[in-house]
C-alpha cells in the first residue's frame, strides 16, 4: 500500500481502513425496538452472516467482534447487545466459513485466558480462514467478568499492561515455534517433519511459564495481527509497541489529532514504521437518503428510548434512576417544575440553562437539526438522550457522513473507522449502499480487495520468524 505524506501530519495510508463493529442487537440502546430491526439473539447466526456478507461486498477491511465476560442484566436499557452474544472466537470461526476475503478480528481478555490457548485458537482460525484473522487483546478487569472466572477477589490494582506485554511475547514466541517449512511430509524417507525447524519456547516469566511448541502450525500471517482498544496512556503505549490496529475513542477532532500524532510518534520511536499501526475511531452513523430522512430515523430512536415518563408502563420496566425527569432537572441546573419529558424547551427556559444544558442543546442540534424556537423544537426527551447516549453519532445524508469521515482522515486524526450500526440490518446496509459508494467516489476507499489476508488489507508486511 502506498502512503502519502503531508507537512504537518504523520504518514498515513492512502485509503480509509473500514471495519464493521458487529453488535447484532444494535449499537443504539433503543435500536432493537425500531420497526423491522433484528431483535432476537436466537436468530443471530443468520444476522451475523448477513452483516458479514454486506461488509465483504463493500470491501470492508475487517469485521470486529468485541466481547464481554458477564451478562450484567442491568445493561438492558443502556447496552442491550451485551446481554446475549455468541463468544467472539466461535463467531469468528463461523464467519470465516461464510466469507472469503474480509478480515475478522476476535477478542480475548488477557486477564481471563491463557496465552497458550489463545495462541492456539488464533493460529487455528488464521489457518482455517487462510490468513484473515486478527486478535483484539483487552486487558479490562471488570469485577463481574472476574467473578465469572473464579477470581472474585481479583485486584484491579495489578499491572494489567505488564501482564499483557508478557502475554504478547508468549503468543509471538509460540507462533514462531514452527518454521513455515517444518512439515516436509517425505513419504519416501518416512519423515513427516524436519525436527530442526521446530523450537520449543521454554518461557518462564513473571506471569507465565509456557514450554511450547504450539500444536498448530505457524499462522498464515506469521504473527496474527493484534488490535487494542482503549484511551488511557498505557493503552496508547501498549498499542504503539505491539498492535497492528488501535481503536481509540476521542471526543473531538482535535483530541483525535493529538492522540494520532502522539501514537504515531511513539510507534516511530520504537523503531516501527509509523504506518504499521492503523489507528481507527468508532463511528455510529445514522444514515438516510437525505438529511431529513436521517433526522427522522434519529427522532424515532429517541422516541423509542426508554425513559421514566411517570406512566405505569415505565414503572413496570424498573428503569435506572438516570432516566427520570428529576435527573434531567439536575443536569441542566434548573428545577423545571411541572415539565414533562415530551414538553418543548422554550427560549426563556433555555436561556437559564447551565453550561451542560447548553452543550446538550448543541448535541441535539447536531444530531437532529432541532433548535430551541425552531420549526422542529427541542424536547426534554431529546436532551436526556443526548446526555445518556454518548456514542460517536453522526446523523445525516451519505454526503454528510462521508464529509465527516473525510474531514477526520484528511486532518490526520484517524486511518479509518469502526462502523457501528444503530440497529440491523437497515442501518448497516444503508451505510454500505449509500455511504461506501460516496467514499469510493471521493477515492477514500479501495472498493475491491487487493490482498487476501488481513495483514494484506492493512498494508502490513509479513513478520519474519525470530
Ligand atoms: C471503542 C472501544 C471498544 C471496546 N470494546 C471492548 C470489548 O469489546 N470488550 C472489552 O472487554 N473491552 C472493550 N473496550 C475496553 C478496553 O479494552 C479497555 O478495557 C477500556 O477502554 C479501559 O481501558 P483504558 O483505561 O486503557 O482505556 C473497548 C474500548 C473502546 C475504546
Amino acid at each position: 500500500m502506498k502512503t502519502r505524506t503531508s507537512l504537518n501530519a504523520p504518514e498515513h495510508s492512502d485509503h480509509l481502513v473500514l471495519s464493521a463493529m458487529v453488535r447484532t442487537l444494535g449499537a443504539f440502546p433503543s435500536g432493537w425496538r425500531y420497526p423491522g430491526a433484528h431483535k432476537d439473539p436466537a436468530k443471530d447466526a443468520e444476522a451475523l452472516k448477513r452483516v458479514a456478507k454486506a461488509a465483504e461486498k463493500s470491501g470492508f477491511d475487517f469485521l470486529f467482534l468485541g466481547d464481554w465476560l458477564s451478562a450484567d442484566i442491568d445493561l438492558e436499557f443502556s447496552d442491550p447487545h451485551l446481554l446475549s452474544r455468541a463468544d467472539s472466537l466461535s463467531t469468528a470461526s463461523y464467519l470465516a466459513a461464510s466469507t472469503r476475503r474480509i478480515g475478522i478480528v476476535g477478542t480475548v481478555n488477557v486477564a481471563h485466558s491463557e496465552p497458550y490457548a489463545t495462541a492456539r485458537s488464533a493460529a487455528s482460525i488464521d489457518r482455517l480462514s487462510h490468513g484473515r484473522f486478527g486478535l483484539n487483546l483487552t486487558v479490562g478487569t471488570d469485577a463481574r467478568g472476574a467473578a465469572n472466572f473464579g477470581k472474585a477477589g481479583y485486584s484491579p490494582e495489578f499491572d494489567r499492561f505488564e501482564v499483557a506485554d508478557e502475554y504478547v511475547q508468549v503468543l509471538r514466541g509460540l507462533w514462531d515455534g514452527w518454521d513455515d517449512s517444518a512439515f516436509v511430509h517425505d513419504t519416501e524417507s518416512g519423515a513427516l517433519i524436519d525436527r530442526s525447524r521446530v523450537t520449543a519456547l521454554d518461557h518462564v516469566g513473571r506471569s507465565y511459564a509456557v514450554a511450547g511448541p504450539l500444536n498448530v502450525q505457524r499462522p498464515v500471517q506469521g504473527h496474527v495481527p493484534l488490535m487494542h482498544a482503549g484511551t488511557s496512556r498505557r493503552a496508547l503505549e501498549f498499542a504503539a509497541e505491539f498492535a497492528d490496529i488501535y481503536l481509540a475513542a476521542s471526543a473531538t477532532l482535535d483530541e483525535a489529532r493529538n492522540l494520532y500524532a502522539e501514537t504515531k510518534l511513539r510507534v516511530g520511536a520504537l523503531g516501527r514504521p509509523s504506518e504499521s499501526l492503523s489507528i481507527i475511531a468508532p463511528l455510529l452513523p445514522v444514515v438516510g437518503e437525505t438529511r431529513a430522512e436521517a433526522y427522522e430515523v434519529y427522532d424515532t430512536l429517541v422516541e423509542l428510548f426508554q425513559v421514566d415518563d411517570g406512566s405505569d408502563r415505565a414503572a413496570k420496566l424498573d428503569l435506572p434512576a438516570n432516566r427520570s425527569a428529576q435527573s434531567l432537572r439536575q443536569l441542566v441546573g434548573l428545577p423545571l417544575a411541572d415539565r414533562s419529558i415530551d414538553d418543548v424547551v422554550t427560549a426563556p427556559t433555555a436561556a437559564r440553562f447551565n453550561n451542560t444544558g447548553h452543550r446538550l442543546l448543541d448535541v441535539v442540534a447536531d444530531r437532529s437539526g432541532r433548535r430551541v424556537g425552531g420549526d422542529r423544537p427541542v424536547t426534554y426527551r431529546h436532551l436526556l438522550v443526548a446526555h445518556l447516549v454518548r456514542s460517536p453519532l453522526v446523523v445525516g445524508s451519505p454526503a454528510d457522513i462521508a464529509d465527516h469521515m473525510e474531514r477526520w482522515f484528511r486532518a490526520g486524526a484517524v486511518d479509518g473507522f469502526g462502523i457501528l450500526s444503530a440497529f440491523l440490518h437497515e442501518q448497516f446496509e444503508s451505510f454500505t449502499r449509500l455511504v461506501v459508494p460516496e467514499l469510493a467516489r471521493r477515492g477514500l476507499v479501495r472498493g475491491n480487495y487487493a490482498a487476501s489476508t488481513l495483514r494484506g488489507h492493512l498494508g502490513a508486511s509479513l513478520p519474519g520468524r525470530r
